[in-house]
C-alpha cells in the first residue's frame, strides 16, 4: 500500500513491557474434522489444528503485527486470544490474571476490555439496525449509558472516528466500506477497550481507504492507550501500524520481532519470501514473481518436523523433516546466543521489544553458508 498519506505516530516509541496486557503460552485451537468418528475409526486425524502452540506477548500501548497466508491460523488465534473461542489447550493472561477458562460475568467483563474489530464490515454489522442502535448495542449490554446520556456518547463517539452525527440514523448499506469500517471501530471503542484485537480491518477497502483507516487507529491507540492485535495477509498492511511483528505458519509463529528487524532482518525462508511477494512501484505496479509455490499443506495432518518445509527453499533434509524447529532467538549482532534461561524466556512469550525469534534449522547453520544460499539473491 502506498505510504504517501500515512502519519507519523506522535506517541513515544511503544515498548513490550515484562509484564504484557496479553500473554498467550502453548495456545492451541483443534476443530474436529466433519467426518471425526468416521476418521477415528479408519486411524485418520480427527482435527483441523487450526492453532498449534502458539506462544506470543502484547504489551501496553502496542501493536502486534500477525501475519501469514489464509488459511494459517490468524483469524482463529484472533478469537482465541479475545476468547471468542474457548482455547483447546495452553492458556492466556490478561492483565495479569488468567483468562483462560473465564465465564459467565468474568468473561462478559472481560469483553469491555478486550474488543474484536472484523474484516467484512458489512457482514458484521447487522442490515436491519440503524449505525446508532449498532454502536449502542455495547453500551447497553454492559451498562455504560442509557437516554439522553447515551445519545451524547454515540455523537462524541462518531465524531471520533470521523462520522457525523447525521449518519446516527443510517443503515449499513447507505454507508461507504470505509466508513462501515469506521462503525465497526466506534462499536469496538464504545466500551473504552485496553485491547482491539483486528482481524484484516482493511483488507477489504480501496488503498486510500486503508491508509485513512489507519491513521485512524494510530490516533485513537496514542488518544487511549490501545494495544492492537492487528491481522493481514498482507505483510506491508502491518508494516504502517505495528511495533511488532509474529509472521505465522500452519498454526504456528514462526518469526518474531520487531517490526525494523522483521523487515530489515528477515530470518525466516517464509517471512523473507513473504517479503518478496510485497508489490513494488517501478514506473508502474509490479508483483515479484513469488518465492512461495503452491498452497500450504492441510492442518488437518500438517508435516512432521518443520511445517515449511515442502515449500522451503532451504529444505536441508533429515533435519528439517525429523524435528519441529523451536522458537529461538536470533544472535545479536556480536555473533553472540543469548544464554538458554533467555531462550526459554522468549520461547515461553516473554519476550521485551527487542528480541527477535525464529523457528528454523537453517539459521542453526554457520551465517557464512546461509549467505552463500540466501534464498533472496
Ligand atoms: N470453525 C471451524 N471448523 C473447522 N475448521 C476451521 C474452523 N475455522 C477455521 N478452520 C480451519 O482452520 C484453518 C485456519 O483458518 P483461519 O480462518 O483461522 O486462517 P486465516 O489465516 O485467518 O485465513 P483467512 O485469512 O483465509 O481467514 C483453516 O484450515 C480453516 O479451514
Amino acid at each position: 500500500m502506498s505510504t504517501d498519506s500515512l502519519e507519523t505516530s506522535t506517541a513515544p516509541a511503544a515498548e513490550s513491557t515484562d509484564e504484557p496486557l496479553l500473554r498467550a503460552t502453548g495456545l492451541r485451537k483443534y476443530f474436529q474434522t466433519e467426518t471425526g468418528l468416521l476418521d477415528r475409526f479408519l486411524g485418520e486425524p480427527t482435527h483441523v489444528k487450526a492453532v498449534d502452540g502458539v506462544n506470543l506477548a502484547v504489551g501496553e500501548r502496542e501493536t502486534l503485527g500477525l501475519v501469514g497466508e489464509s488459511g494459517c491460523g490468524k483469524t482463529t488465534l484472533g478469537r482465541v486470544l479475545s476468547r471468542l473461542y474457548d482455547p483447546s489447550a495452553g492458556t492466556l493472561e490478561f492483565d495479569g490474571e488468567e483468562i483462560t477458562d473465564l465465564g459467565g460475568d468474568e468473561l462478559k467483563r472481560l469483553r469491555k476490555r478486550v474488543q474484536v474489530i472484523f474484516q467484512d464490515p458489512m457482514s458484521s454489522l447487522n442490515p436491519r439496525k440503524t449505525a446508532s442502535e449498532i454502536v449502542a448495542k455495547p453500551l447497553e449490554v454492559h451498562d455504560i449509558a442509557s437516554g439522553a446520556e447515551k445519545r451524547e456518547r454515540l455523537a462524541e463517539l462518531f465524531d471520533e472516528v470521523g462520522l457525523q452525527e447525521s449518519h446516527l440514523d443510517r443503515y449499513p448499506h447507505e454507508f461507504s466500506g470505509g466508513q462501515r469500517q469506521r462503525i465497526g471501530i466506534a462499536r469496538a471503542l464504545a466500551v473504552e477497550p485496553d485491547l482491539i484485537i483486528a482481524d484484516e480491518p482493511v483488507s477489504a477497502l480501496d488503498v486510500s481507504v486503508q491508509a485513512q483507516i489507519i491513521n485512524l487507529m494510530k490516533r485513537l491507540q496514542d488518544k487511549y492507550g490501545l494495544s492492537y492485535v492487528f491481522i493481514a495477509h498482507d505483510l506491508s498492511v502491518v508494516k504502517h501500524i505495528s511495533d511488532r511483528v509474529a509472521v505465522m505458519y500452519l498454526g504456528k509463529i514462526v518469526e518474531r520481532g520487531r517490526k525494523e528487524d522483521i523487515f530489515g532482518n528477515p530470518q525466516h525462508p517464509y517471512t523473507r519470501a513473504l517479503l518478496h511477494s510485497i508489490p513494488r512501484v517501478d514506473g508502474e505496479r509490479k508483483r515479484h514473481e513469488s518465492l512461495l509455490e503452491g498452497n500450504p499443506p492441510s492442518p488437518i495432518d500438517p508435516p512432521s518436523g518443520c511445517r515449511f518445509r515442502t515449500r522451503c527453499p532451504e529444505y536441508l533434509g533429515d533435519e528439517c523433516a525429523g524435528t519441529e524447529p523451536e522458537l529461538r532467538a536470533v544472535a545479536g549482532e556480536s555473533g553472540t546466543v543469548p544464554p538458554p534461561e533467555r531462550v526459554e524466556a522468549i520461547s515461553t512469550g516473554g519476550e521485551s521489544s527487542a528480541e527477535h525469534a525464529i523457528a528454523c534449522h537453517w539459521l542453526g547453520r554457520s551465517s557464512e553458508r546461509r549467505e552463500n544460499q540466501d534464498p533472496m539473491s
